[in-house]
Formats: C-alpha cells, structure tokens, sequence
C-alpha cells in the first residue's frame, strides 16, 4: 500500500513551470529517488509536499489525508519529516538539544505544566529523553552528543539533521541532497544509514539528488525529471538503461 501518492501535480511561477503533470506513489518500505539536472523541479516537488508551495493542479495524498492546503508544521505534524539540501540547524545547540528539538511536535502539555515540570511534562520529557538517545545510538552520534554543531565536521552535521527529522518519528522522510558536498567517506556513511533507516527502522524515504550514482545504488524506483516533465520511472536498472533517460539526464548516448 502506498503511503504517499502524488497525482498530476502541476506547480508554476510567472509563467515558469517548475513541476509539470507529475505523477508517483510511495510504497510502504520504500526508498523512492528524484532525479534530474539543475532546475528539474526536485526542490519544488519536495517544497509542494512539505506544504511550503501550493501547486496549481494536482492532488497529493499521505497516509490517505488530503495534503495539498495544510501549512508546513501540520504536514510535519502528520509524520512527514525533511532534511534540507543546506544545514539548518541551531548551530550553538548541543547535538543532544538540536534533536529534543525535533521532538517538540510531540509534547502535548500545556504551559503551567511545563513550567512546573511535573506529570505529563515530566513524563513525555523523559521519554523524548529516552527516544532521542536511542537515535544517538542508532546513527553513532553518541561522540558529539555535547558538543554544539558548529563545532563539527559538515559530513556529522548532516547526520544531526537526519537525527532531528527521525526524532520526529516521521511516517515517511524526505532527504533533500543528503549527500551534497561531502567526501567519499562522509557518502558512504550516510549512505549506509539511509539504507538503515530503511531496512531497520522501516521508514519510508523519499530522496532528492543529481549524483546518479548514489541514487542508482540506494533507491528502489527513481522518477526522472527534466525541465520538470517527468522522464521515465522505474527500477534503477530500467531507468538507467531507457533512451529518453540518457538523452536528458545525461546528455549522451547509451554504452
Ligand atoms: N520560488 C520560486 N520562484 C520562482 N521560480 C522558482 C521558485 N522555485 C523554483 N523556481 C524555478 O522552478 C524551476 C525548478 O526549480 P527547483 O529548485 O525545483 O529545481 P531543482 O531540480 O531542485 O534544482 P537544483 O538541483 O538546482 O536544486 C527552476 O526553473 C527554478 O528557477
């Protein structure tokens, strides 16, 4: 069953069209890729899901709810997490209070309570407490965990905005570049966390990228996109080997 389907969505600015009639479904244990060239549309597509643009046309469900109209922090609030292609983070927290953070969207208790910390405050603290060190453990944080992000490597930095959207406890993530601007070794890593996310967790990822490689190795399906027309979609290998695929994305011809 899907989690996510996105149907006929359409989205223009002044008479651009940034997302051009697309169409895709996100299954329930799946990693599904975006792909195409600078200015294809990923961003905005991300930007219509997170409720931060409004399309035109079209109709997005998630988790069979309506998203299309909801402001941003309802959408997160329905389960749906994101990463951004740039760090956003409070850069003079402690890794620790960037991912409390991430799971504000969870406190329920009002602020006499908070204030007192006592009962439900106290209670549902400790347990985001318990959640986010398990998330500490789970993507190997546990070195910085005091230590405030501005202070760390780019590659740690990005792995501390994964951990804040999986504090969240999202129902389905979506990872913007993830691996943008790193080296080798800071992709391999995060690359094996996505799939971790996947496999261990059982969270549905949707990720946007131009290094083909990374997303030939890692997705499930990739959707193309040029122009923002959608391309081909597909499995990696039937993706990578359609001609309209080599023609627009990359700009050859097939091997
Ligand atoms: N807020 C906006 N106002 C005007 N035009 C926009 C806006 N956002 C995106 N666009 C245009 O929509 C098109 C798609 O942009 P988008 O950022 O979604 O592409 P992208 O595939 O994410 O590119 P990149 O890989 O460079 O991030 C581009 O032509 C872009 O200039």
């Amino acid at each position: 069953m899907a989690v996510l389907t996105v149907e006929d969505v359409s989205l223009s600015f002044a008479g651009v069209r940034a997302i051009d009639g697309v169409s895709f479904d996100v299954g329930a244990a799946e990693l599904f890729a975006v792909i195409g060239p600078n200015g294809a549309g990923k961003t905005s597509i991300f930007n219509v899901l997170s409720g931060v643009y409004r399309p035109q046309r079209g109709r997005v469900t998630f988790l069979e709810a309506d998203l299309l109209g909801r402001r941003p922090h309802e959408i997160a609030a329905m389960g749906l997490a994101r990463t951004f292609q740039n760090v956003e983070l409070f850069h003079n927290l402690t890794v620790l209070d960037n991912l409390m953070l991430g799971r504000h969207c969870h406190f329920r208790y009002g602020a006499l309570s908070a204030i007192a910390w006592y009962g439900r405050a106290r209670r549902q603290e400790l347990a985001a407490r318990a959640r986010v060190e398990d998330i500490i453990d789970f993507l190997e944080l546990a070195a910085w965990r005091r230590h405030p992000v501005r202070l760390l490597p780019y590659g740690i930095q990005k792995r501390v905005e994964l951990g804040r959207a999986l504090a969240m406890e999202p129902r389905l993530l979506l990872l913007d570049e993830p691996v943008a601007g790193m080296n080798l070794e800071e992709t391999e890593d995060m690359a094996r966390f996505v799939l971790d996310i996947r496999d261990e967790l059982g969270i549905p990822i949707v990720l946007v990228d131009h290094d083909m490689g990374l997303v030939m190795d890692l997705a499930d399906r990739v959707l193309v996109l040029d122009f923002g027309r959608p391309v081909a979609l597909g499995t990696p290998a039937e993706v990578q080997r359609d001609p309209k695929v080599i023609e627009a994305y990359l700009g050859g011809s097939p091997s």
